[in-house]
């Protein structure tokens, strides 16, 4: 016999624990919050500079994945967090919440209800921020996000490389006047007392012992019933076998930009000639799931540096006094996020916005950039992506067996405008290393290399090296037109009972990393959903 639940939500990741948590706050609802992964506990989790070890294909924390890059390009693997918290437990930690520009195209766009007015109020209320509070900046929230925990000489090298350019030196990279007008400081992080600080620990560790709260781990969700157009249950499969849980209310959708139009592509929702090549029932013909998928291209420079490298810091004997002092006295390098600075930077200064978001990473990588040696010697990485890319790809399942990943086809560079950006943005790169502040540090650029010169060069460079930056989106796009996949209150067009909540909603790319943006989603959601606004409760 199956039990039924006021709210059943799939998948714990950024979008599904600021769920659970805000549901679960009205003691008469009950509900299911269902994550295909294991629990969190891993000791890699909580250490930072663990996910070295987490992000391989085959860790049962991840989903791994075959994505086509594009045309001319060889695929790529993509990785998605497969454990309670999601991507935020397995995910860089960099806190950046993109621009109030950002969500007010939203709205202009037709998403009611999604501009700066209403998303920053989120931001705001979500976090706990070491800087203190500000206009827009929040303390007292569920989130703790800190500064960096030390100085360092090369990473101040780069801050005065960027303001030789004219970008100005902050000391919070996502204050409202750095998005909207560049600026390069240390980078805020996702972590507390040299620890990661994932959505689960903020939003459902806090409430997780609530009596109307049932977490499931291991339990894979296969497929949503309906009931004529009502979601009215979801079918799983875990170590125990398949079973079913009926919904009284809503079933939420979070299980990411790859699993949720994955999910309801199973369910009968999607596009009709696909559904049908694999005789899958159409309950609604909807073409838009799965498409408008959008990614930021992530290119790298490496660069042979003097000193300042954290490269001995992270193989041979050198590893094992980091992780020492990790777990003596949660310090070091054991505990930063994937970028020790950045900020976002306009790559020519007759741009109204910044255009691309940098970050700098004290350590290189063996070989062509892709492989996941550390390089034995002292290295210095600085990447960055274009902000806001055009470039559309899609997500298709390819069998109605729930356990084989879809098809994904990144389409990079697809479109005109993200070839010139990526140009742009490679050669203010060239431009910051070459500043004088640099010349003590750097030695040479170990890719993609010096030769790389003319705008051909660079495309080919973008394509041989441009690599995924994990925030993937898009893809159940909402939206006021009838093509969307989802309405602007997130419910799926052509039925009832079923919303999707994570960052497939973004009908565009936010400009910049997409953790904070998939937890403000969410409670955004939560006010839509409750009627009430935010004010996360922690007990
Ligand atoms: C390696 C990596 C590094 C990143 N670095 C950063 C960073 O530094 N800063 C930043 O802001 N962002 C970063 N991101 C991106 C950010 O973490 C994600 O965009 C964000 O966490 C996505 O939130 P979500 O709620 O949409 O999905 P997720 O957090 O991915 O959650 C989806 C959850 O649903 C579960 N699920 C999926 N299918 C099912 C199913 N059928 N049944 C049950 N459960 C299911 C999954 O296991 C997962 O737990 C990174 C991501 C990755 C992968």
């Amino acid at each position: 016999m199956s039990k039924t639940y006021d709210y059943i939500i799939i998948g714990a990741g950024s979008s599904g624990c600021v769920l659970a948590n805000r549901l679960s706050a009205n003691s008469s609802m009950s509900v299911l919050l269902i994550e295909s992964g294991p629990d969190h506990t891993s000791p890699l989790i909580a250490m930072p500079r663990g996910i070295g070890k987490l992000l391989n294909p085959g860790n049962p924390h991840v989903w791994s994945y075959q994505a086509a890059r594009g045309e001319g390009m060889a695929d790529e693997q993509w990785l998605k967090g497969k454990t309670i918290g999601g991507s935020s437990s397995v995910n860089g930690m960099v806190y950046v919440r993109g621009t109030p520009a950002d969500y007010d195209s939203w709205e202009a766009q037709g998403c009611t209800g999604w501009g700066w007015a209403d998303m920053g109020r989120q931001f705001v209320a979500l976090e706990d921020h070491q800087l203190g509070k500000a206009k827009w900046r929040g303390v007292g929230g569920p989130l703790k996000v800190s500064i960096h925990p030390t100085k360092h000489a090369l990473c101040d090298a780069v801050i005065s490389a960027a303001g030789e350019l004219g970008v100005a030196r902050t000391d919070d990279t996502n204050h409202v006047d750095s998005v909207l007008h560049g600026g390069f400081g240390y980078q805020p992080q996702t972590t507390w007392k040299g620890q990661r600080f994932s959505a689960a620990k903020a939003f459902l560790e806090p409430v997780r012992n609530r009596p109307n709260l049932t977490v499931m781990t291991g339990t894979d969700v296969q497929r949503i019933e309906f009931d004529k157009r009502r979601a009215s249950a979801v079918q799983v499969s875990n170590s125990q076998g398949k079973s079913r849980f009926e919904v009284r209310r809503e079933v939420l959708l979070c299980a990411g930009a790859i699993e949720s139009p994955k999910l309801l592509q199973l369910s009968g929702i999607g596009p009709a000639e696909l559904l049908n090549s694999l005789g899958i029932e159409v309950l609604q013909d909807a073409p838009d799931v799965g498409r408008n998928l959008r990614e930021h291209v992530y290119m790298a420079m490496q660069y042979r540096v003097t000193s300042g490298s954290f490269n001995h810091c992270f193989h041979g004997v050198g590893l094992l006094g980091a992780v020492a002092q990790y777990f003596l006295r949660k310090k070091g390098p054991m505990t930063h996020a994937a970028h020790e600075a950045g900020g976002f930077i306009k790559t020519r200064p007759e741009l109204d916005l910044p255009d691309a978001q940098i970050g700098v990473s004290l350590y290189s990588m063996d070989g062509d950039g892709n492989k996941v040696e550390i390089d034995k010697q002292p290295g210095l990485t600085i990447g960055g992506y274009f902000l806001r890319p055009q470039s559309q790809g899609e997500v298709r399942i390819q069998s109605t067996d729930a356990s084989v990943p879809p098809q994904i086809n990144a389409n990079y560079l697809s479109a005109d405008i993200d070839r010139s950006s990526a140009i742009a943005l490679f050669r203010w790169f060239r431009r910051l290393a070459e500043q004088p502040v640099l010349k003590p540090f750097i030695v040479g650029e170990l890719t993609p290399g010096p030769r790389v010169e003319s705008d051909e060069q660079i495309l080919a460079a973008f394509r041989r090296f441009g690599q995924t930056a994990f925030h993937v989106s898009g893809t159940c796009r909402m939206g006021s037109d009838s093509a969307s996949v989802l309405d602007p209150q997130l419910r799926v067009r052509g039925v009832e009972g079923l919303r999707v909540i994570d960052t497939s909603v973004m009908p565009c790319l936010v400009s910049g990393n997409t953790n904070a943006p998939a937890m403000a989603i969410a409670m955004r959601a939560a006010e839509l959903i409750t009627g009430k606004t935010s004010g996360i409760t922690t007990r």
